[in-house]
């Protein structure tokens, strides 16, 4: 057999990646067609889910790019062969299955189609769709589940975390940041965007040291654009969600595999430094509790300077002596030392990119006053201080506070640098805690999130599963107890229909060769699969056929311009939420994206369903 893809098709990122990572029965399967000579007949395989996960109304899919990666590569090596040969369960096997078929089997009888990476898919609307010999077809499901069950998760799960953030919520808008009782003094409050806190947001700092511009930019104030109903308006800068996962994660591929799908979920940066080298992915930190920890007394910052960017000279000026100053000043003379001396010591290392932990003792009482006092000195130099990090206790509370205490050092010392502090907030936050902090309140900029995003603890796997629906053109039906689960038989195209509202009504799967397929303007019946009595009349006025061809075996494997960059897939991604329809991004109760099947679809699914189950006889 030919090779399937031009050798120059990267390897799959992760090396474990190969045809023997799948499981014993797809091997013995695989001998048990070739032994009865049926792995040559023609097969067609869907990879689907059955339920959204999250309890959520919709599943971005990803995990493609590493899909055809694998596809193009796929070879068993002589080790391999060896291995499955003195395995016990196939060491009878006849030595041709391995020496003629195994060695020789690659991908160059495969087609796959599939959805765009980054697509939203819903229940029975096949990812991915695999046209093979039953042998190889067949052998490639586990492999395949894998590389697109825990990507499309996570990707969920991300962008589910960062709606959430973002308060993308079309009923609790009102609800989201409400003012609190207390106002910064007005002649500061320049943000020009209604809420009472205001004053965020506007300016257009760049990057500091420890992260790139995407961690510490500040964007303009914006309002959230949906296709109807108009902007939702917050009042302040819409927080951002950084990838703090690897240290929890399920081993080295789970957090590098989160630190990717997350960013196509709307994450925009990863602490993932091999994510952010192999993938080009933004990267951020800021420092831990252990920095604080190690300074015990200001006596190991003595010394400890940067160079004046401000003010005509540039000599290196020594930042103990002035933030000793600022602190006899504002009168907190009972700071943590030891705190204050991490904090000088880390400006003096990134004066750059001044981003403080500050609750390692008392955050209000040590932490925020130590930062506030090294800040006026970096400031003083001409450095632009980049804000705090709040890692326990209430963080609607304590992000507010601190928020509020800006406001006060802005007026009092005149410094409009403390309007643009990030206020980064991390420990334990999942998605609830991000809806709760938005129905209280918070002034939090930046949400650093970890184990419930690479985890996924709400909901730990999705269940895609892969499926024969068709052998040498005759659609094949797999029945079950749980209506769910019975297969809709036979190759089918899959189409997204577009109302008027410029959101998606309805996903509507159509037999392959059925003469009516939908098109703009006209009326199509679309039925629930199962529930004839669950019918609507769509007149889409766009109509989008979700499947494309993306590795065709038999002309050199991966069709290369259908694999998109990891930031167009992140743009793709907003722009379908964007083009949501409102309710189903809604966190309690979403509403359902439908999913339905044409007329004679449906008529060709009960007549087989009739025709395969034997009547009971009940005496
Ligand atoms: N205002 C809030 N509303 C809802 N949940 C919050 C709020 N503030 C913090 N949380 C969450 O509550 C939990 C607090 O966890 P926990 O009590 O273990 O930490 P802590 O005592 O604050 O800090 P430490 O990690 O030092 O123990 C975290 O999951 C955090 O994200
Ligand atoms: O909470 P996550 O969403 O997983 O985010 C990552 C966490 O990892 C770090 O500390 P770590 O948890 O290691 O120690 P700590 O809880 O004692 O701060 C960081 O301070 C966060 O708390
Ligand atoms: O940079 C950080 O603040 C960070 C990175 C990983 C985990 N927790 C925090
Ligand atoms: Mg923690």
């Amino acid at each position: 057999m030919s090779s399937a893809a031009p050798s120059s098709f990267p390897a799959p990122t992760n090396n474990l990646v190969s045809p023997l990572l799948t499981d014993l029965y797809q091997i013995t399967m695989a001998y048990a067609y070739w032994k009865t000579n049926q792995h040559r007949r023609i097969a067609h395989f869907e990879l689907f889910f059955r339920k959204n996960p999250f309890g959520g109304s919709y599943t971005l899919f990803a995990g493609l790019d590493e899909v055809l990666k694998f596809l193009a590569n796929f070879r068993f090596s002589d080790s391999d062969i060896d291995y499955l040969r003195n395995t016990p369960q196939l060491s009878h096997c006849e030595d041709a299955f391995f020496d003629d078929y195994l060695s020789n089997l690659d991908c160059s009888e495969v087609i796959v189609h599939s959805l765009k990476e980054g697509s939203m898919a819903f229940p029975r609307v096949p990812l991915i769709t695999v046209t093979a010999p039953l042998g190889i077809g067949n052998l490639i499901e586990t492999t395949l589940l894998t590389l697109v069950n825990y990507p499309s998760l996570v990707a969920t799960n991300a962008c589910r975390m960062v709606v959430a953030a973002r308060g993308q919520f079309w009923e609790e808008t009102a609800g989201a940041n409400p003012p609190r009782a207390y106002s910064p003094p007005s002649k500061l409050n320049r943000g020009g965007g209604g809420g009472m806190i205001g004053g965020r947001g506007g300016g257009t700092s760049s990057g500091g040291v420890l992260g790139d511009s995407l961690y510490f930019s500040k964007t303009p104030r914006k309002s959230i654009q949906l296709a109807e109903g108009g902007p939702l308006d917050f009042s302040r800068k819409k927080p951002r969600c950084v990838e703090f996962g690897l240290r929890r994660a399920q081993g080295p591929d789970g957090g590098f595999s989160a630190s990717k799908y997350s960013h196509i979920g709307g994450f925009h940066a990863t602490s993932n430094l091999l994510a952010g080298k192999i993938l080009n992915l933004p990267i951020a930190g800021t420092h831990a509790h252990s920095f604080v920890q190690s300074f015990t007394s200001l006596d190991s910052v003595v010394g400890a300077s940067v160079k004046r960017k401000k003010g005509g000279s540039d000599d290196m000026v020594e930042l103990l002596p002035m933030a000793l100053q600022y602190r006899q000043e504002t009168g907190w003379t009972d700071t943590n030392d030891g705190e204050l001396a991490a904090f000088i010591g880390y400006a003096s290392s990134f004066p750059d990119g001044f981003l403080c932990l500050i609750d390692t003792y008392d955050t209000l009482q040590s932490g925020l006053r130590n930062f506030i006092i090294v800040s006026l000195v970096l400031d003083d130099l001409g450095y632009t201080p980049r804000g705090i990090r709040l890692d326990s206790g209430d963080l609607s509370y304590l992000s507010l506070e601190c928020e509020f205490v800006f406001h006060q050092m802005a007026d009092r010392f005149d410094r409009s640098f403390f309007f643009d502090l990030d206020i980064v907030a991390s420990n334990d936050i999942n998605e609830s805690i991000l809806h709760s902090l938005n129905k209280q309140g918070h002034a939090i900029t930046m949400f650093g999130i970890g184990t419930n995003l690479v985890t996924c603890e709400s909901q730990p796997a999705l269940g895609c599963v892969y499926k024969l629906v068709e052998v040498d053109g005759k659609p094949r039906i797999k029945l079950s107890n749980d209506m769910e689960k019975v297969l809709i038989p036979g190759r089918k195209v899959a189409y997204r229909l577009f109302g008027e509202a410029g959101w998606p009504l309805i996903d509507l799967l159509v037999g392959v060769n059925e003469a009516d397929q939908p098109s703009v303007g006209e009326r199509t019946l679309c039925i629930h699969p199962f529930m004839e009595q669950k019918r609507v009349a769509v007149v889409p006025t766009r109509v989008v056929k979700l499947h494309r061809l993306v590795f065709d075996g038999k002309n050199g494997g991966v069709v290369l311009d259908k694999v998109s960059s990891l930031d167009d897939t992140r743009q793709f991604v907003k722009d379908q939420i964007n083009h949501t329809r409102p309710d189903m991004l809604r966190y309690v109760n979403p509403g359902e994206y439908k999913v339905s099947v044409s007329e004679q679809t449906f008529r060709f699914l009960h007549n087989l369903w009739q025709s395969e189950t034997p009547v009971r006889e009940l005496r």
